[in-house]
């Protein structure tokens, strides 16, 4: 029998006004999973959450979360999803450890609040009004409020953003326990390490479509096994340089001053590369052999970085 996921998301648009920002997007979470959804700005990222969680009617296309429908089924699905927003959606006088607690009593089995005013170090502002609380606190709150529901499903739009580590390295603590705890997971994210730490499974979106999907493994798995990169002045003669290096070896300035081989990594080649740098009087302040990470296939796929 088909276990049926925990969002299908099948070739989905979504427009405002003339723009297309989502335009044919597919997209599957394996229930209990933790899916990160990867792109650059404006990729469509929280257009196709927003769709999800039911902020949004589609123009096009097909979309089921827990097996309904966000549009016609939202009654149903809302007590089942627990959604941490970019921002907003909150009255701005209102008290966090109220708010929560009051968030709290709207469910049938709640996370007790004070646990996870804990968890998250909201101990300091549980008296502060939500508009005085900083940008880190009113984003753990958020993802208090997202999770206190004991929801199946949670929606989480970009939720590190701008922490500091501890809260952080809290927040990824967090998502691991609702992954042991069998909560699906699904994050938005602008870090490749979020996606690498956090993520069973990983789609790159960008336009408005998924590009590519799999574990982090998987995608980094394509291309070379190793590179080596090094970081010198900008506009180097990548030319000359791949003239040096074995045939089946590739060079490429990645961002300005930012260079990568790749190829058989080895001993030979290393010195070689030394060797160039040395003619050339290219002196790298960073030189390291390091696996392809998450980073590079986005780089390569989208042509872009995450943060410009
Ligand atoms: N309410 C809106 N009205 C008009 N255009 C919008 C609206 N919301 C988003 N867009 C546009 O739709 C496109 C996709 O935006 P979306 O916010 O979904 O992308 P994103 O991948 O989440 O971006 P980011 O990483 O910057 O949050 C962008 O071009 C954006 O400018």
């Amino acid at each position: 029998m088909r276990i049926e996921p925990a969002v299908e998301v099948t070739g989905l648009v979504k427009r405002y006004g003339t723009r297309t920002a989502v335009d044919g997007m597919d997209l599957t979470v394996p229930r209990g999973s933790v899916t990160a959804v990867l792109g650059p700005n404006g990729a469509g990222k929280t257009t196709t959450v927003e769709v999800c969680e039911g902020y949004r009617r589609p123009d096009g296309g097909s979309v089921r979360v827990l097996g309904l429908d966000p549009v016609t089924q939202g009654a149903e699905l809302r007590p089942r999803i627990g959604v941490m927003l970019q921002s907003g959606g909150v009255y701005p006088g209102a008290r966090a450890a109220e708010m929560l607690r009051h968030a709290a009593t709207l469910y049938a089995d709640p996370v007790a609040p004070e646990l996870l005013i804990g968890r998250l170090g909201l101990e300091a502002c549980g008296r502060t009004p939500y508009r005085r609380l900083s940008g880190g606190q009113q984003q753990r709150l958020a993802l208090a409020m997202a999770v206190v529901g004991r929801p199946e499903l949670v929606f989480l739009d970009e939720p590190t953003a701008g922490l500091d580590p501890q809260a952080r390295h809290a927040t990824w603590d967090l998502v691991r326990e609702l992954r042991a705890d069998g909560v699906t997971v699904v994050l938005t994210t602008h870090y490749m390490d979020e996606a690498e730490q956090l993520a069973d499974n990983v789609v790159i979106i960008d336009r408005g479509r998924a590009i590519a999907e799999g574990t982090p493994e998987e995608l980094c798995r394509g291309g070379a096994e190793n590179t080596l990169r090094f970081t010198g002045r900008p506009g180097l003669d990548v030319a000359s340089l791949l003239n040096a290096l074995p045939a089946d070896a590739l060079a490429a300035e990645l961002t300005p001053g930012n260079y990568r081989i790749e190829g058989k990594i080895d001993p030979q080649l290393l010195a070689t590369v030394t060797s160039w740098c040395a003619q050339h009087g290219v002196l790298p302040d960073r030189l390291s052999v390091e696996r392809r990470t998450l980073e590079d296939v986005f780089l390569e796929l989208t042509g872009k970085e995450l943060r410009a």
